[in-house]
């Protein structure tokens, strides 16, 4: 009998609390932070915005300067984004672009549009004037600390660091960001028909496609990677493989994965050179994707993903991933919508399917090739993962299903 799919990823849950979940802190680079999360609690060293600023070209003006029914003021002298203005005498408008500071005194800013003219005089002419609207005082004004206050919280500790909190930490004048150091997985690919990228493809071979899929997909998730290259079908050499990472030294990791050599052939590497580990093999109602390898290798928390591409990746976004968010806090999960089928679908019986799609702005999904776990292309051009439960075989269209953005 297969396990569940909810049963396997809570298998692979408890694996993962054997993961040392603070492993201390990482001083990089803000760029270098995107997708790690947050060490320490982030204080911010100022206020933004820094000073009161004008949301919109036009005159910074004394509110009570204008009555009911409008003013005529004098113009004057403009006051650009970036320069020290100097104070607003009363009966005068002062020209001010977005983002320049509010000089002193005035309280409000009329947008140009609401001028007669409507247009910026020349600062070379004396004594110009401008008749303006009223306007509340705080009308277009920006006050300093609006957004976040000197020496309030910015960002807790365990954030996650996306290009929002990374803007955010430039904005407040920080170079640098601390995060916690990301669990490292030495991830191995296997098989005698693999060649790297680049080498000769000789007759029965094929390019490693795994190793990037899997790499890309633990890097986006926040992980270490280290890659130890292809291994070849002799359990000696992926054991010996693994032992150079397993031991007490620094080349030590927190999770192994491997791909292919899991399922019921002649020669299946992975099982083989796990024999005398406690790791179990075991079939996942689940397609693709459905042989899995579970356990520790040496003490590592371990887990061997089937060798179709297309089944490897819907292992590490349906088992790892998920995992990941669950334990580590990081990646965030992935974005779950319903959509409405674009064709009819059947799906194996008793086996939770997961196809690809492409979710389309009208709400509806069409499939991205078919069901087969070695179609890299299809995959190349689909925006999500269809899911059909165990327990249906059949789909219509218009039919609704759960899909998981990627
Ligand atoms: N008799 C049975 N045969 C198979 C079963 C089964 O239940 N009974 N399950 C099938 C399913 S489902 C899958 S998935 C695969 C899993 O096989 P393995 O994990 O043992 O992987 P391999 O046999 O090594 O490779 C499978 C497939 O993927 C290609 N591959 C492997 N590594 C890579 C790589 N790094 N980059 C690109 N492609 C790779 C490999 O050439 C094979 O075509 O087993 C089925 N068979
Ligand atoms: O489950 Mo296998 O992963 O279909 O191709």
């Amino acid at each position: 009998m297969p396990r569940s799919v909810a049963a396997h990823h809570q298998a692979v849950v408890e694996l993962l609390t054997g993961v040392p979940a603070n492993k201390g802190h990482l001083t990089l680079p803000l760029l270098e932070a995107l997708g790690k999360v947050l060490a320490v609690d982030l204080y911010a060293p100022l206020s933004l915005p820094p000073f009161a600023n004008s949301q919109m070209d036009g005159f910074a003006v004394r509110s009570a300067d204008i009555p009911d029914g409008g003013a005529e003021l004098r113009v004057a002298e403009p006051v650009p984004a970036g320069a020290a203005a100097p104070a607003l005498k009363p009966g005068f408008a002062a020209p001010i672009m977005t983002g320049a500071m509010i000089p002193e005194g005035a309280d409000a800013v009329v947008p140009i549009e609401k001028a007669i003219p409507n247009t910026f005089p020349d600062p070379a002419v004396k004594d110009a004037v401008v008749e303006l609207p009223p306007a509340a005082p705080g009308t277009y004004i920006r006050e300093r600390g609006s957004d976040i206050g000197k020496g309030t919280l910015a960002l807790a500790a365990g954030t996650l660091m996306g290009p929002a909190q990374l803007g955010l930490m430039a904005a407040l004048g920080l170079t640098t960001v601390d995060i916690r150091q990301p669990c490292r997985v030495l991830l191995v690919t296997t098989g005698d028909e693999v060649v790297e990228p680049g080498q000769d493809l000789t007759s029965g071979k094929i390019f490693d496609s795994n190793g990037t899929l899997l790499e890309a997909s633990m890097r986006q998730a926040g992980l270490e990677v280290v890659r130890a290259g292809i291994s070849d079908d002799r359990p000696a050499a992926l054991l010996a493989v693994l032992r150079r990472h397993t031991g007490t030294g620094a080349d030590r990791v927190d999770l192994i994965v491997t791909t292919g050599g899991v399922s019921k052939g002649a020669y299946e590497v992975v099982k083989q050179a796990m024999a005398d580990q406690p790791v179990e093999f075991l079939p996942v109602a689940m397609q693709p994707g459905g042989p899995q390898g579970l356990g520790t290798f040496d003490g590592v928390p371990f887990l061997g993903f089937p060798g179709n591409p297309v089944s490897c990746l819907i292992s590490f976004e349906m088992f790892l991933r998920p995992a990941l968010t669950q334990v580590l806090g990081t990646p965030a999960p992935r974005p779950v919508l319903r959509a409405r089928l674009s064709e009819p679908l059947t799906s194996p019986e008793g086996k939770h399917q997961v196809r690809r799609g492409t979710v389309e702005s009208n709400g509806t999904v069409r499939m991205e090739g078919g069901a087969g776990s070695h179609l890299v292309h299809a995959l190349a051009r689909a925006n999500s993962l269809v899911h059909v439960p165990g327990d249906v075989t059949e789909l219509a269209e218009g039919d609704e299903v759960e899909v998981w953005m990627l």
